[in-house]
């Protein structure tokens, strides 16, 4: 019961209806294909008895007559298979893509830490394979279920007007049939949730392969990688071969099951024309039919798999689908405009219930002031500037932005549109060094993408590249050095027309004069921007007006007099 219950259930059903929204047409369009080819099976083997009885009748005008309709029949299925293949190639493709897109969309309005629990590989399982899975299951398979249906139908009504025993014959093998296969499909659908989830723990090792190519091989650890590899690779395999080996050994059973058959539905065949009760065409039309009624049987156990894995996977989108969404709050847009103090009141926030990493952050910003953030490494720094841009959510205090009207508005995703940041690590894009620099603002004109890069003290470089601001790089900014790479990142940051930006040690890997010369610049830029600098670089506090100094949890003010700094 539970397991028809789950084979039934009624939420993936209603999450695959949302997925054929607007598309019902062109769906039944190629089940009507799919229909009219399978009913022309049942008129070919009509006309073929035709043609045959007319032939031995010696009436060779009638029996040509027949042998022009059987041949335009034919034209007819391979003219309507062409369509078939043109509609569902255009229908398949139209479906994936929305998945897809409906995916990525789900995946940017998840809340960031629950998206960031599944591996990147892991995602793009959910992505490729099991988007292609349903699909394949909605758009192949649906229509295939009731061709195969329709030609069982017409098949059977036309041999029980040929040969009622047979007919009844085939009645029976119908629901033993759809029995077995229901039988393998619960059996089958364990194992393809197996299957699936082997298959992104190898696309999650590939991706990290690839992705740290250079550690890899720096460290010569290319023996290890493989080996590793290769683990996967039998890991998968495993649960493969177990599903090829069910579903040979159930097709073998079946197969055998419809060989027989076939063989004494021959055999009767035989028997009937040498007792004079059918005649030679009846004896081929008969042949056919209980091909055509075999067919489809057969067909509906092979698409059983198709549909499971349709089902699993379409299970999978949906877990993924109920991820907490991101509260989005309204928030007046007045008050961007008039932004007058980022404040921290008692903040206090930890990843796992028992290690607490904020205990009790308070800190006020005003308008235009330059801020430095210090503290040892794991202090939790980075958090701290998460939660700013409410990647995170506080567990206990409150992070407000205030308004010259002094109504503090809660920080949201909405509030987002406040910051822009500078993470750690290198975050460009491949493309032009402009492509990049307009993820800031699409809207950046040539003046402002100018001041920008002079503010972030890359125009220098940037000038000197064959193409300028045209140049293309490469992923992660290959063809730049690290240092000209923060600097394109910090121009890309100061270009998104946001109040406060947030500096993850973005100057770390710069030399002392140019991280100076690029805090300084920020700190002069007009329209004022408020800035956080996450820095470990003495050299730049005098340029801050404040500094504050994360410590177990708790925030300090620090004067550059004190004593820790006389230690450093
Ligand atoms: N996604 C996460 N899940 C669980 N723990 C995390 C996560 N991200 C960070 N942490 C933990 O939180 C603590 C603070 O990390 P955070 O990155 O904020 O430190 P940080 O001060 O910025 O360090 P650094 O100076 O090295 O960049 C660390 O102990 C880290 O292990």
């Amino acid at each position: 019961m539970n397991k028809l219950r789950h084979l039934f259930n009624t939420d993936i059903y209603r999450w695959l209806t949302q997925c054929m929204k607007r598309k019902w047409g062109a769906l039944s369009a190629i089940i009507l294909l799919n229909v009219i080819i399978s009913l022309s099976g049942a008129a070919l083997a009509i006309v073929s008895k035709q043609v045959i009885d007319h032939a031995v009748q010696s009436s060779m005008r009638l029996s040509g007559v027949y042998a022009i309709a059987f041949a335009l029949i034919l034209i007819l299925q391979l003219g309507l298979s062409s369509l078939l293949t043109l509609r569902t190639v255009k229908l398949r493709e139209a479906v994936n893509n929305d998945l897809q897109r409906s995916f990525m969309d789900r995946l940017y309005r998840t809340e960031w830490s629950a998206a960031g629990k599944y591996h990147s590989g892991d995602l793009l399982t959910h992505l490729t394979s099991d988007s292609a899975n349903v699909t394949d299951g909605l758009i192949n398979t649906l229509p295939n279920i009731v061709a195969l249906i329709v030609q069982f139908a017409a098949a059977f009504f036309t041999l029980l007007y040929f040969d009622k025993t047979l007919a009844l014959f085939a009645f029976v093998l119908g629901p033993v049939s759809v029995l077995i296969s229901w039988y393998i499909g619960s059996k089958l659908k364990k194992m393809q949730h197996q299957i699936q989830a082997a298959e992104s723990r190898y696309r999650s090792l590939l991706h990290e392969c690839v992705q740290n190519l250079l550690i890899v091989k720096t460290f010569e650890n290319e023996k290890n990688s493989l080996e590793k590899v290769q683990s996967s690779q039998q890991d998968r395999l495993f649960w493969i071969l177990k599903r090829t080996r069910f579903n040979a050994a159930a097709d073998l059973t079946m197969g055998i099951g419809y060989r027989l058959g076939f063989f004494l539905a021959f055999i009767w065949g035989a028997f009937r024309i040498s007792t004079g009760a059918a005649s030679f065409g009846m004896f081929t039309a008969f042949l056919q039919l209980v091909g055509q009624i075999q067919g489809p049987l057969e067909g509906l156990a092979r698409t059983f798999p198709i549909l499971i894995a349709m089902v699993t996977s379409a299970e999978r989108l949906i877990v993924f689908q109920k991820l907490q969404p991101e509260a989005k709050k309204e928030t007046s847009p007045a008050v961007k405009e008039s932004l007058s103090e980022l404040r921290m009141e008692h903040v206090a926030y930890s990843y796992e219930s028992n290690k607490p990493i904020l205990t009790d952050v308070s800190l006020r910003i005003q308008p235009g002031e330059l801020v430095a953030l210090i503290g040892t490494s794991g202090e939790g720094k980075t958090t701290l500037l998460r939660l700013l841009l409410a990647l995170l959510e506080p567990q206990s205090g409150n992070i407000s932005i205030i308004g010259k009207d002094r109504e503090p508005v809660s920080l949201s995703a909405d509030t987002r549109s406040y910051f822009s940041y500078v993470p750690q690590g290198n975050t460009l894009f491949s493309g032009t060094i402009a492509d990049n620099l307009r993820i800031g603002n699409p809207a950046a004109t040539e003046e402002e993408i100018h001041a920008a890069i002079e503010t972030a003290c890359a125009l220098s470089f940037i000038e000197k590249l064959p193409y300028g601001i045209h140049t293309v790089i490469g992923e992660h900014g290959s063809g730049l050095s690290e240092g000209q790479a923060q600097r394109i990142a910090i121009a890309r940051a100061l270009l998104r027309p946001a109040p406060i930006l947030l500096l993850d040690e973005a100057t770390s890997a710069l030399d002392m004069d140019t991280e100076w010369a690029v805090l300084q610049n920020i700190r002069n830029s007009q329209p004022p921007r408020t800035c956080i600098a996450i820095t470990h670089r003495l050299s730049v506090f005098d340029v801050c007006d404040h500094i504050y100094r994360l410590s177990g949890g708790v925030l300090y003010q620090e004067e550059t007099a004190s004593p820790y700094f006389q230690k450093l």
